[in-house]
């Protein structure tokens, strides 16, 4: 059952309390309750995702920030952006960021997983183990506009009897994909045709892939794992715009072991409310929020809490370290001579009118250009050439060379100019989530670090070299004019990092901040079980315990974390 708040919760002995129903905390609390021994309670801060029109329709996405729907976080001054701080959207809501985000759906390379195993000295994290996860996941399907897709993806590498709808992208611009299709069979190489990114072997240029199905609305962890048939089982329940503070010691009579398993709760006009989960507490808030909450509630570095008068009761500096995240780039384009015909959407994104029109048609039968959100039909993944790194003496931060440093988006969607917008995604770069004060509701320090690490601003600057290989493309060459601005006049490798710290933004990737490590370790925050290190009942499943980000859009991987961690947990009590 769902509730709406935290007094219309019957008062039941609950055996796990999940923090958080976002992504990871969606797709615990559905794993969990499948066992009807079980009873577990979700508590999430946002309110429901049921009705919540701007993220069912794909093509709404762009209305979410600063919504209810967001927790509307902003960065600290970015040194290495020129000391900009920057907006950093995250969902407020059933389903979390999934519920918010752009829908993109990539997996990364299988040695990103294979270095979580590696690192972590749990081969149960490698992409071959994570299979079994990767195709509970999924439920791959014929796109929205039932288009002919054979050759646009690899079937041995998706599944169609996971949990969550996926597909190729479903309202496509034909006189554009003609051009990629061409220019990449043109210059081949670096650029070849990747029939599908999401084997394991992303480099190259593939068909778009989106957590959209047939049915062209947004897949989310709520729609998904917590449809309604789920949240009417009688040992799940969800109570939303509920607000974790802390996490406490709970009584464990006999234990010497540090123990938690309880969760205070603010109220507006009351004391907190405290409840104990009888097995684990599990802290599934996401990347900026659990390590937020376990600061809070005196478990990170001792220094750092003192001075802001939160009594420790663990020190472990790792927490809230090794905040890893993926920059973009929106604005690497060229001007075209002729333009390309993109159809009568080519305004959509500044005419009020024609988006009536398109969310007309998307809520009469499902068509239009609101049934996706990238308008990107093809997405390039490129790795920096060994040989600038040498001449630099950089190393290559990345998993391995199958995985990518830049992912390239490729489409024309004004018609007018081609456009190449780029993220790194293999950055080097480690920022920090901190407390700004003792106090449990105020926001957490976000200091995502861009561009600290020398690789970051050389891959960025190769990332535009790559666009201007892509349209050196003989089908595309003579039709371009040149790069536009800020780019045109930019010669020098100064006064292009200049640019790139002037313009840069975020992909909203968060990750790492308590990462996992080995059994033992002396650094890190949970185990490769996912247990908080030195404590016994809790856990964190979400995108924190990441010790690498992936060379992908991050939700794929907190799937399978999610999927893998309710394994682990159902595990530990069968
Ligand atoms: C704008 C945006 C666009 C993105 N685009 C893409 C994309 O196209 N493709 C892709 O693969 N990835 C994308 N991502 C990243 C991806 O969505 C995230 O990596 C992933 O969803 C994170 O999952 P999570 O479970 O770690 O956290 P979340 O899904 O954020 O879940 C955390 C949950 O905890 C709740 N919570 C937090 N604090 C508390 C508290 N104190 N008490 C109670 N509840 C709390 C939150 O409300 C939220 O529901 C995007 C993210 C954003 C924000």
């Amino acid at each position: 059952a769902t509730y709406g708040s935290v007094n219309e919760l019957p008062r039941l002995k609950w055996d796990f309390l999940i923090v958080g129903g976002g992504t990871a905390g969606s797709v615990v609390a559905s794993r969990l309750s499948e066992d009807p021994r079980f009873n577990v309670l979700v508590i999430e801060a946002g309110p429901t995702n049921e009705g919540a029109l701007l993220t069912i329709v794909p093509g709404l996405q762009s209305r979410l920030p600063r919504t209810a729907y967001d927790w509307n976080y902003t960065t600290v001054n970015i040194p290495g952006y020129n000391n900009r701080s920057i907006s950093y959207q995250r969902g407020h809501i059933l389903g979390g960021s999934s519920s918010v985000n752009g829908m993109v759906f990539t997996r990364g390379a299988a040695s990103d997983y294979d270095r979580w195993a590696r690192v972590t000295g749990d081969p149960g994290w490698s992409w071959d183990k994570l299979q079994p996860y990767i195709k509970k996941h999924e439920r791959f399907q014929t796109p929205v506009d039932s288009h002919n897709i054979t050759g646009q993806y690899n079937p041995k590498v998706h599944s169609s009897t996971g949990m969550m709808p996926t597909s190729i992208i479903g309202f496509r611009h034909p006189s554009v994909d003609v051009l990629t299709l061409t220019a990449i069979q043109q210059l081949g190489g670096e650029f070849k045709y990747n029939v599908d990114f999401n084997s394991g072997m992303p480099l190259g240029v593939g068909w778009t892939q989106s957590t959209i199905g047939h049915d062209g609305t947004r897949s989310s962890a709520a729609t998904s794992y917590l449809t309604p048939q789920i949240q009417a089982r009688n040992n799940l329940h969800i109570v939303l715009n509920t607000f974790v503070t802390r996490i406490l010691e709970s009584p464990s009579p006999g234990l010497k072991k540090l123990t938690i398993r309880t969760v205070e709760i603010h109220t507006q006009n009351g004391p907190p409310i405290t409840m104990t989960a009888s097995k684990e507490l599990i802290l599934a808030a996401g990347a900026i929020d659990s390590p937020r909450i376990l600061m809070s509630s005196g478990i990170g570095d001792r220094n750092d809490l003192e001075a802001i008068g939160i009594p420790v009761i663990l020190h472990n500096p790792s927490v809230g370290r090794n905040f890893s995240d993926h920059p973009s780039l929106n604005n690497v384009a060229f001007a075209l001579k002729k333009p390309v015909d993109v159809g009568p959407w080519v305004n959509l994104g500044s005419d009020p009118e024609l988006q009536a029109q398109a969310l007309e048609l998307w809520q009469t039968n499902r068509t239009g250009p609101f049934t996706a959100l990238v308008r990107d039909d093809h997405l390039g993944w490129i790795r920096v050439p060994n040989s600038v790194l040498s001449d630099l003496g950089l190393e290559d931060p990345s998993s391995g060379p199958t995985a990518a440093n830049v992912e390239m988006l490729i489409g024309a969607q004004t018609g007018t100019s081609w456009d190449a917008p780029l993220r790194l995604s293999s950055p080097g770069s480690r920022g920090y989530v901190a407390l700004r004060s003792s106090n449990p509701l105020d926001p957490a320090i976000i200091s995502p670090n861009y561009f600290s690490h020398p690789f970051d601003i050389v891959a960025m600057r190769e990332g535009i070299k790559a666009a201007k290989r892509f349209v050196s493309a003989p089908i595309l060459r003579d039709n371009i004019i040149q790069i536009n601005p800020p780019w045109a006049n930019a010669s020098t490798d100064d006064e292009i990092d200049q640019i790139l710290r002037e313009t840069a933004m975020t992909n909203w990737h968060a990750v790492g901040t308590a990462e996992m490590s080995p059994k033992g370790a002396t650094w890190g925050v949970v185990d490769p079980d996912l247990r908080v290190k030195g404590v016994k009942g809790l856990r964190v499943i979400d995108a924190s315990i990441m010790p690498h980000i992936p060379c992908a859009h991050t939700q794929a991987a907190v799937y399978y974390i999610a999927e893998r961690g309710a394994d682990l947990v159902r595990e530990a009590w069968d």
